[in-house]
């Protein structure tokens, strides 16, 4: 199997839209793009015509190139998701871990000392970052997010239940700090306008929370400051592992109707999603922050 490239010069006025006709293997779509635009199909040479209004019909040829593999692209897109956001967690929280410890938040869960406020400051914040996710969802027209309803992962309502039974034990709830409320905008924003980026933020939180560090977090704050309760932040109606290979499911085949840019555009907020998400993770470790 070979990978066959070419880069598309625009003769006119660039579209931001680009229509690509059905032929030699590539299927018809219409893709956003970014220029320089580069098209890869695993199947045969290419060419390119250009029409004279705006858009451009994609016919065949051009050079061949060794085909690019990318870590973990044989299993679909949701595992080259995990084996980005895998490199992307210090090496103190994860063997496959790539990165420096740079913040506080990075050290090793088991070498934090919990306190009541700081995690309900880390609970509110996570209160409006899934309120915010799940009402895009809810609400949205958007038809690739049609499959992202009702997956059994959403995690606002046990939230509400969690802050309703500290508030009973006498505790004040705190507001969330400026820069939750900017992540929220930022998600409310980029589900609009950019989804592969705001796919990116919802596969990690979701996975990050109930299948990575979020319930070692959960187990470990139950263990040592809660009396061994366990919040209904980390409970879930059924088999967790079947409900996270379905929501894989879902963002697999939504990532297979993306451009190789734009799959490429996905991964790279990675970087963004661990920053906003992570800086919650500050008030677990130094609740004056
Ligand atoms: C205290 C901070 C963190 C710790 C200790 C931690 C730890 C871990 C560990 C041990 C795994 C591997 C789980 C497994 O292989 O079964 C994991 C997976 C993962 N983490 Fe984290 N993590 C942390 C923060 C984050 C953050 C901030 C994000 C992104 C917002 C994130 C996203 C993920 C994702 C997407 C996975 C892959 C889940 C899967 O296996 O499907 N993690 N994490």
């Amino acid at each position: 199997m070979t990978t066959v490239r070419f880069t598309v010069t625009f003769r006119f006025p660039a579209s931001p839209r680009l229509d690509c006709e059905s032929y030699a293997g590539l299927k018809a779509r219409t893709a956003r793009v970014s220029y320089p635009l580069t098209i890869a199909t695993r199947r045969h040479h290419l060419v390119q015509i250009a029409n004279e209004d705006r858009t451009l019909v994609v016919r065949a040829t051009a050079g061949e190139i060794p085909n690019k593999r990318y870590p973990g692209e044989p299993k679909g897109f949701v595992e080259e998701m995990r084996s980005v956001a895998m490199k992307m967690h210090p090496r103190t929280q994860s063997k496959e871990g790539k990165r420096e410890s740079t913040a506080p938040q990075d050290s090793p869960v088991a070498t934090w000392e919990f306190t009541v406020e700081g995690y309900l400051k880390f609970l509110v914040e996570n209160k409006l970052v899934f309120d915010t996710l799940e009402g895009i969802i809810h609400d949205s027209t958007v038809p690739t997010y049609a499959a992202f309803k009702n997956t059994g992962l959403e995690r606002a309502n046990n939230l509400a239940k969690d802050l309703e039974w500290f508030k009973e034990q006498g505790y004040e709830l705190p507001e969330p700090k400026a820069h939750c409320k900017t992540y929220s905008l930022y998600l409310k924003d980029i589900a609009e306008n950019d989804p592969p980026a705001f796919i990116c933020h919802f596969y990690n939180i979701y996975f990050g929370h109930s299948a990575g560090g979020g319930r070692m977090i959960g187990s470990k704050v139950s263990e040592r400051i809660l009396d061994n309760k366990k919040l209904e932040f980390y409970k879930w109606d059924g088999d967790i592992s079947e409900l996270l290979t379905n929501l894989s499911e879902e963002l697999n085949k939504v990532s297979e109707l993306w451009t190789r840019e734009e799959k490429n555009h996905c991964l790279e907020e990675t970087e963004k999603a661990f920053k906003c998400y992570g800086h919650l993770l500050r008030s677990l470790v130094s609740p004056d922050l």
